[in-house]
């Protein structure tokens, strides 16, 4: 069985026998995780297929080992090849502190233009977790990738450009806040309609067509009106004008509090939720914060900017188990293209010791499965890995909130969930 590409046509995916899928191995951790990971994935489809289906794999390069072979952060050709094979997996890449070169993960989601990243948070039994009941938090976050702060458009203090936008700012756009003009550095923050509009109307589809209850729009928009509060009232226009009656917002809410009163909206909003409607709402971003922790139950769909979905992941991350699993997907859902990835960085101090947990990879790589429609590995690697957990096998990040686990190393962990593959 030969390789081939996994192609396109009116917006549906065909997904051969034995997909050509490009992998970037990713710095610090990357080498490690993914070692375990791909055997793992390699494994499970063998099994779930009876060998009829295998993945081939294609190396691409970018981060370290780019720059060692080629003298580059992140190669055309990189770009060029999942471009043209569609979907991609990858490593962390390490983004240098202050200064050096802009983020290659985010480059890579602007360049293919993967708006929406998708991080679903549940719980496996058996993970350690810090709050009491872990099963009640089930959200899937929907951040958007391709704005913000993201952009990249900042002037570093003490240099011609920042006194240039600075002047600008307080001399043509009267902003006489600017507390410290001499030794400030700017950041620009765009936040489109465009932007917004495509990543909430993915949220919502999302929602109905996993059965979801609500999706709820995070900002900040009490401060940052034209960004961050323009992104909440464009996301319930959009959910109005294009998803009507399969929708109740809380804009909506909002108008029969004015023309009828409280009770008449509490009663509209339980007719919608009877009758399976989505409940669109919005939460100010720092007491979503709280109440994620307090009242997980009451959030299902998050969708949010790039700066609050990348805080929003990890906080969320670790009321199910922690970062070491987190999945990921960034993805245009108009294109096809998809880069699948976990949530966490390079972990730099564990790099190359074959110690940290695998699954976030790993899982980033059950939601490709899912994504090519090879549903049955998936549920295969997702099995095991609930055998695993219970078995209290585990890597060192659950061992130590564990009573009685076995610590394993990375690539042991594989190992056992390759034994308890199916
Ligand atoms: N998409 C990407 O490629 C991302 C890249 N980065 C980049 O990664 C680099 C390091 O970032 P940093 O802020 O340290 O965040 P990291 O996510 O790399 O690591 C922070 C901590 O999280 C825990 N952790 C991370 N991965 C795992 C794992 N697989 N298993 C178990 N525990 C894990 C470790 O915790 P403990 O110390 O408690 O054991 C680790 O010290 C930076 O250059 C950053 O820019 C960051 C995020 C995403
Ligand atoms: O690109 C980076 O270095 C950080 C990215 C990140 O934190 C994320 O994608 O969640
Ligand atoms: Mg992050």
């Amino acid at each position: 069985m030969s390789g081939e590409k996994i192609t396109v046509t009116n917006g549906e995916l065909h997904v051969p026998n034995k997909p050509i899928i490009p992998y970037i191995e990713g710095d610090g951790i990357g080498p490690d995780i993914w070692k375990a990971s791909s055997r793992v994935i390699e494994a499970a489809v063998d099994k779930a297929y009876n060998g009829e289906k295998a993945i081939e794999w294609k190396e691409v390069l970018a981060g370290q080992k780019a720059h060692d072979k080629t003298g580059e952060w992140l190669p055309a050709e990189t770009l060029d090849t999942i471009r043209e094979y569609m979907i991609a997996i990858k490593g962390p890449l390490t983004t240098p502190i202050g200064g050096g070169f802009r983020s290659l993960n985010v480059a890579l989601r602007q360049d293919l233009d993967l708006y929406a990243c998708l991080r679903p948070v549940r719980w496996y039994e058996g993970v350690p977790s810090p709050v009491k009941r872990p099963e009640d938090t089930d959200m899937v976050i929907f951040r958007e990738n391709s704005e913000d702060i993201y952009a990249g458009i900042e002037f570093q203090e003490g240099t011609p450009e920042v006194k240039k936008v600075v002047d600008f700012l307080q001399n043509e756009m009267g902003a006489d806040k600017i507390r410290f003009p001499e030794t400030s550095g700017i950041g620009i923050k765009p936040v489109s309609r465009e932007g917004t509009e495509r990543l909430v109307r993915s949220a919502i589809q999302y929602a109905l067509d996993e059965g979801r209850k609500n999706v709820t729009l995070v900002h900040k928009g009490n401060i940052m009106k034209f960004t961050e509060g323009a992104f909440k009232n464009w996301g319930y226009e959009l959910a109005e004008r294009e998803f009507g009656d399969k929708v109740f917002t809380w804009a909506e809410y909002d108008r029969i509090v004015d023309d009828q009163g409280k009770e008449a909206a509490n009663a509209a909003q339980d007719k919608a939720e009877s009758e399976g409607k989505i409940i669109v709402k919005d939460s100010i971003a720092d007491i979503f914060l709280q109440q994620i922790l307090t009242r997980p139950k009451e959030f299902d769909v998050v969708a949010t900017m790039n700066l609050n979905g990348d805080y929003v992941s990890d906080a969320l991350a670790a009321q199910v188990g922690g970062i070491g699993i987190a999945p990921g997907a960034n993805i245009n859902y108009d294109t096809g293209h998809a880069i699948f990835e976990a949530t966490h960085g390079t972990a730099p101090k564990y790099a190359g010791q074959d110690k940290v947990n695998p699954s976030s990879v790993l899982l980033s790589g059950v939601l490709m499965l899912r994504h090519l429609g090879w549903g049955e590995a998936a549920d295969m690697i997702e099995n095991a890995m609930d055998k695993t957990i219970a078995e209290k096998t585990v890597t060192y990040d659950f061992a130590r909130l564990m009573d009685g686990a076995t610590e394993v190393k990375c690539s042991e962990f594989g190992d056992a969930l390759i034994r308890n593959l199916g």
